[in-house]
């Protein structure tokens, strides 16, 4: 089975986190997510994230840094969580892909529903 490599940003403002609603037709659709992608050939993770989040949230992000990594296999598919806080950015975060997004303050994140793989970066938010 195929890894597929995923640039996930954990966008940070003051005591909120970015979540996004991904699409009912993807894998895991429904779920909340940490906004982000796959990285593509010849991108770092980090250029993949910044172009990621202007593509999906539409937010200028200025740099990131390394969170920590996940390796989960769902199945159907096997993913490598890079993930990174994003806290450098500017503009307002707007769902491109007519996906929902909120604001959602760290102590209310465990009343949403993630991919099996984000319980790890839950944790690690609240540590
Ligand atoms: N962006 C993101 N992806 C996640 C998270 N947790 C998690 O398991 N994933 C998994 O990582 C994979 C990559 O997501 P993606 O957004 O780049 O890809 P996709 O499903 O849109 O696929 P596609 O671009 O081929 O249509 C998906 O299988 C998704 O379920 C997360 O918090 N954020
Ligand atoms: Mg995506």
């Amino acid at each position: 089975m195929k890894l597929i490599h995923v640039a996930v940003g954990v966008i940070k403002q003051g005591n909120r986190i970015l979540l996004a609603k991904r699409p009912l037709e993807l894998h895991q659709g429904g779920k909340w997510e940490f906004p982000g992608g796959k990285v593509e050939q010849d991108e770092t993770t980090s250029e993949a994230l910044i172009r990621e989040l202007k593509e999906e949230v539409n937010l200028d992000v200025m740099n990131t840094s390394p969170m920590m990594e996940i390796h989960h296999d769902y199945g159907d598919k096997k993913v490598f969580l890079d993930i990174h806080w994003v806290e450098n950015f500017t503009g307002t975060a707007q769902g491109m892909e007519g996906q929902q997004v909120c604001w959602v303050e760290k102590e209310d994140l465990q009343q949403y529903d993630f991919p099996e793989a984000n319980k790890a970066i839950l944790e690690k938010i609240l540590s």
